[in-house]
């Protein structure tokens, strides 16, 4: 699956984002920087990674939301293409306003770094490779994952069966424990945990393999 990784200035992931993709997904998968006004041809993922792009200034997000290269993957998105956002990918998401919600600081306001557990829904494109209900463990790094929606979009994100990953020990005060969500058409995936610092055994497991495995075999709706 061609894949295009985008960067930001202060992207801190990107590179963890890029190994995942060229493990799993593309050997030649590669890295677009912020500024370009298009995706390379035949992009099929577009991997939107973690960090703290422009500082987290405003808010997180706020600024690489309004990047040159955000109107081509929303295009691409309208399209039915994927993308796949993690940690500050997710942010990016939903100031783009691709997916719905808004990520505040964590319950405690403290950074947190440390592994999680979470269950999986397993009725997306992007987690088909796992068990319904199976139970993760993945790795958390954010100070501002606290997932926050108006009552009516959380009650359609449960109602569609939208919510993908929910935390099992709620490590950031997110309604509803919702660790992941995708959009209405289900080809936009948002997550607070890196399922790219755990795709092999070397980097202490492999359970996010799976958000991989499950995008090789999708087709683009
Ligand atoms: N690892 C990350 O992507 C961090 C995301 C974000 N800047 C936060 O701390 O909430």
């Amino acid at each position: 699956m061609k894949t295009a990784v985008i960067q930001f200035p202060g992207s801190n992931c990107d590179a963890d984002a890029l190994h995942a993709a060229r493990l799993t997904l593309d050997p030649d998968a590669q890295f677009v920087w912020h500024t370009e006004a298009g995706l390379p041809d035949g992009t099929e993922l577009v991997f939107v990674p973690g960090g703290f792009s422009y500082g987290d200034h405003l808010r997180s997000g706020a600024i690489a939301a309004r990047s040159p290269i955000m109107a081509a993957v929303k295009a691409h998105a309208e399209r039915g293409g994927f993308v796949l956002g993690v940690c500050n990918g997710f942010q990016v998401l939903t100031e783009a306003g691709l997916l719905p919600g808004a990520l505040g600081r964590n319950r405690d306001l403290h950074f947190s770094c440390q592994p999680v557990h979470l269950r999986v829904n397993n009725a997306t494109a992007f987690t088909s490779a796992y068990r319904q209900g199976q139970t993760i463990e993945i790795p958390i790094a954010h100070g501002e994952g606290n997932y926050y929606a108006d009552a009516e979009t959380v009650a359609r994100l449960e109602g569609e069966g939208r919510v993908v990953f929910r935390y099992l020990d709620n490590p950031n005060g997110s309604l509803n424990d919702i660790a992941g969500i995708v959009n209405e058409r289900g080809n936009v995936l948002g997550m607070m945990p890196h399922p790219e610092r755990a795709v092999e055994a070397l980097l202490g497991g492999e359970d996010g393999r799976g958000v991989f495995q499950s995008l090789q075999g999708a087709l683009v709706k």
